[in-house]
């Protein structure tokens, strides 16, 4: 995008949303935003084509004049100075009029005249058209199969990669201009001592050198320049995808998942000049052979040869030099996951005293390594040497078959001299590519394992319509619930029904392991059931967009993480337009506000990696804030004061029961104190619930002994 161009606003995002629903297929602003690299929390146009996409749509932005833009490609999106856009709904240039939509002033549909327009017109279009999408009745196989991530990516700079060829192309004819020079002067100009065509010739070569220089140094700009594009895209599709990913698709090591996904710096590498170049002048020195062949006749076979011989080489070690780096990727993917797990639990480990186990299972590790990357260095300089073994038989062969050939006057001295050196020119990639092999099986085994997480299940299914539900009231339902985490035999829930009516206060209780989480994770949709139903507002959840449900809950879980960054950062995490007053009154309400304020940087104050220079207490605050902060309309909390004094409690109870006024609240706790915010309570027990009903009603029962909790 030219940097002329204006930053937009959250115009744009407006512009999009209205486009969604005017396209029949409606999204939310919270679900077009969520998860897109927004500049200072807004859209720009590139987002804007990344979330339309998205949203079904395809966008393309355009420099045009508004006398250029067609009455037939309305509607489109005119980008306009300070940060503005409009929907541009009609345009009628015979009478200099066009119909628009400025969705921030909310004003609908308005007539302007389009010199008026000009004025605030930035000269950039976007051009929207809708995706076709297909239903489920046809089948399958007929679909379009989507690009590739990765050779879709990579064939998108194909016209790139078209003039690298076409450079190459020229390089390797260059090629032949040294050996032609050095036969000429040895045939023609030393036995003549014809010093006007040495000169004649020597420029000549100059010239050639000089193009052959340029076109190398432009032709690797090019190669670096397609890798660094499809690098960008590339990372940035791995991140939504990993961002995306759905609970139930959760790496089990954090640390190998990482790993796998720093392995694309291999496949980087891969597609960087030097790897490229190679494998372009492979197919060229079918020239160069047949170049031999005209100068030096018979002798052309031996090049032939070698080239096979070394070809035959590097296919054959193909299969142990993938084995030997299949391993050694997968023992580096578990001295990660060591890593990391124990960067992460060190407080733990020295508590326990289990250094020495992890010292154990990380010297394992790195002697494994060790031994396999031993293999994959013996077996790619194996593959190097030989080559050179083999060139240099081959020159070898080719002047004893030369030498014979003059002796019979069927080959000349030059002639010899420059088959040689040609012959070089057409090993060297050959011997590039034994090299490459190695390369090419560490980007495979990346590209392997980066294809597996791109097959992984994300939260957003395209070929779901989800309805439009941004405000939700509150009414949740569970009706014959049954779900089991993944690759877990027992179910950790068993056929629950409950009503929770728009509104209600509900406490969830049991004993641990009783499944009280995971019922509150089904309500936040991280996992979807196996059999039956969750619904919100009387609508199934597999039907709501995730960003939009989630917009609308308000949750303090049990295990809570805060991120680098100060207080307010983690208060406004994923809230980017927040008023102070509303960061204010959530971090008064949650009892922030209290701690912060003992701190000379008040809620500016940094709370370290996952929050670690605060109290579990003082997270647990910060959370509460978090899930204050937009006034949603469902709250739900898993022990949000396990970890406080009793009277940060009891503050924080009364607070709550009048922020809570007409909220939907989803309780999990084992304290008896947390149940004066509650009406009802829900007893869970082994995956099931064992009773249901009013606070004392379930209270009396419990203490009566009525009950019966395994
Ligand atoms: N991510 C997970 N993967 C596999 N099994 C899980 C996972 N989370 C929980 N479980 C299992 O599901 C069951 C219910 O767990 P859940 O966390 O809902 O219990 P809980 O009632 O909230 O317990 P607590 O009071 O200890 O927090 C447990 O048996 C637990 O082992």
């Amino acid at each position: 995008m030219p940097d002329e161009q204006p930053a937009e606003s959250d115009a744009l995002l407006e512009c999009l949303s209205l486009l969604t629903r005017y396209y029949g297929n409606p999204y939310s602003r919270e679900s077009l935003k969520s998860g897109m690299p927004l500049e200072g929390g807004k859209f720009t146009a590139e987002v804007f084509i990344r979330a339309s996409e998205r949203a079904g749509l395809v966008c393309k932005v355009h420099k045009r004049g508004i006398s250029e833009i067609s009455s037939l490609v309305v509607p489109a999106v005119l980008l306009l100075n300070k940060r503005k856009a409009c929907i541009l709904t009609e345009v009628d240039h015979s009478k200099g009029i066009a119909k628009i939509v400025m969705p921030e002033t909310g004003e609908g549909t308005r007539s302007i005249s389009l010199e008026e327009l000009e004025a605030f017109y930035s000269g950039y279009v976007i051009y929207v058209r809708e995706k076709h999408r297909y239903d489920r009745r046809t089948p399958q196989k007929l679909n379009v199969k989507s690009r590739h991530w990765f050779w879709g990516t990579i064939i998108g700079s194909w016209r790139i990669y078209r003039d690298v060829l076409l450079a190459s192309l020229l390089i390797n004819i260059f090629v032949v201009a040294s050996p032609l020079f050095v036969m000429n002067v040895y045939d023609r100009v030393v036995p003549n001592q014809a010093f006007d065509t040495l000169w004649v010739l020597a420029i000549g070569a100059f010239i050639v050198f000089s193009f052959d220089f340029i076109l190398k140094m432009v032709r690797s700009y090019f190669i670096d320049l397609a890798g660094k594009k499809s690098d960008i895209l590339l990372s940035s599709i791995i991140m939504e995808q990993v961002l995306g990913l759905s609970m139930k698709a959760k790496p089990t090591s954090v640390g190998s998942f990482a790993k796998n996904l720093q392995d694309f710096e291999s496949i980087r590498e891969f597609i960087t000049s030097s790897t490229v170049t190679a494998l372009v002048d492979l197919p060229f020195t079918c020239i160069i052979l047949f170049v031999i062949f005209m100068l030096g006749g018979p002798v052309a076979i031996i090049p032939l040869v070698a080239m096979i011989i070394i070809g035959l080489y590097s296919f054959l070690i193909q299969e142990p030099l993938k084995q030997s780096i299949d391993k050694t990727l997968r023992s580096s993917q578990q001295k990660n996951a060591t890593l990391i797990e124990s960067l992460s639990g060190m407080e733990a480990l020295k508590i326990a005293q289990a250094e020495s186990d992890i010292q154990y299972k990380w010297e394992k590790s790195v002697s494994h390594i060790a031994t396999w990357s031993i293999k994959t260095k013996l077996l790619s300089s194996s593959a190097t040497s030989f080559s050179a073994y083999v060139q240099q038989i081959a020159n070898i062969g080719m002047v004893i078959l030369g030498v014979y050939l003059i002796s019979e006057g069927e080959l000349s001295m030059g002639g010899l001299i420059a088959s040689v050196m040609l012959s070089g020119r057409c090993l060297a990639p050959m011997a590039q590519i034994a090299g490459l092999a190695t390369r090419y099986n560490q980007s495979k085994s990346a590209l392997d394992g980066l294809n597996q997480v791109m097959a992984m299940p994300t939260e957003r299914n395209d070929e779901r319509d989800y309805v439009n539900r941004p405000d939700l009231k509150g009414s949740i339902e569970f009706d014959g619930v049954n779900f089991a985490y993944p690759e877990q035999e027992i179910q950790a829930l068993r056929d629950i029904n409950l009503k929770i009516k728009a509104g209600e206060k509900v406490a969830i209780i049991g004993r641990i392991g009783s499944g009280k989480t995971t019922i509150e994770k089904l309500i936040l949709g991280l996992y979807e059931p196996e059999e039956g139903a969750v619904r919100v507002d009387g609508i199934d959840l597999r039907q709501i967009n995730p960003t939009d449900l989630r917009s609308s809950i308000g949750c303090v879980s049990q295990d809570i993480t805060l991120f680098y960054g100060s207080i307010k950062d983690n208060i406004t995490l994923g809230a980017n337009h927040v008023e102070d007053s509303q960061l204010l009154e959530a971090a008064e309400i949650a009892g922030v506000t209290e701690f912060a304020n003992k701190h000379p940087n008040g809620l500016d104050m940094i709370v370290g990696e996952r929050g670690q220079n605060l109290s579990g207490g003082q997270r647990q605050s910060i959370a509460l804030a978090r899930a204050l902060l937009m006034n949603p309309p469902i709250l739900v909390m898993d022990e949000p004061s396990s970890s406080m004094d009793n009277t940060t409690e009891l503050r924080m109870k009364e607070q709550l029961k009048t922020r809570c006024q007409g909220k939907t609240l989803i309780l999990v706790t084992h304290k008896a104190s947390m149940l004066d915010l509650v009406d009802r309570l829900i007893v869970v027990d082994s995956g099931r619930v064992v009773a249901d009903g009013p606070k004392d009603q379930v209270h009396a029962a419990l203490k009566q002994g009525k009950l019966k909790i395994d």
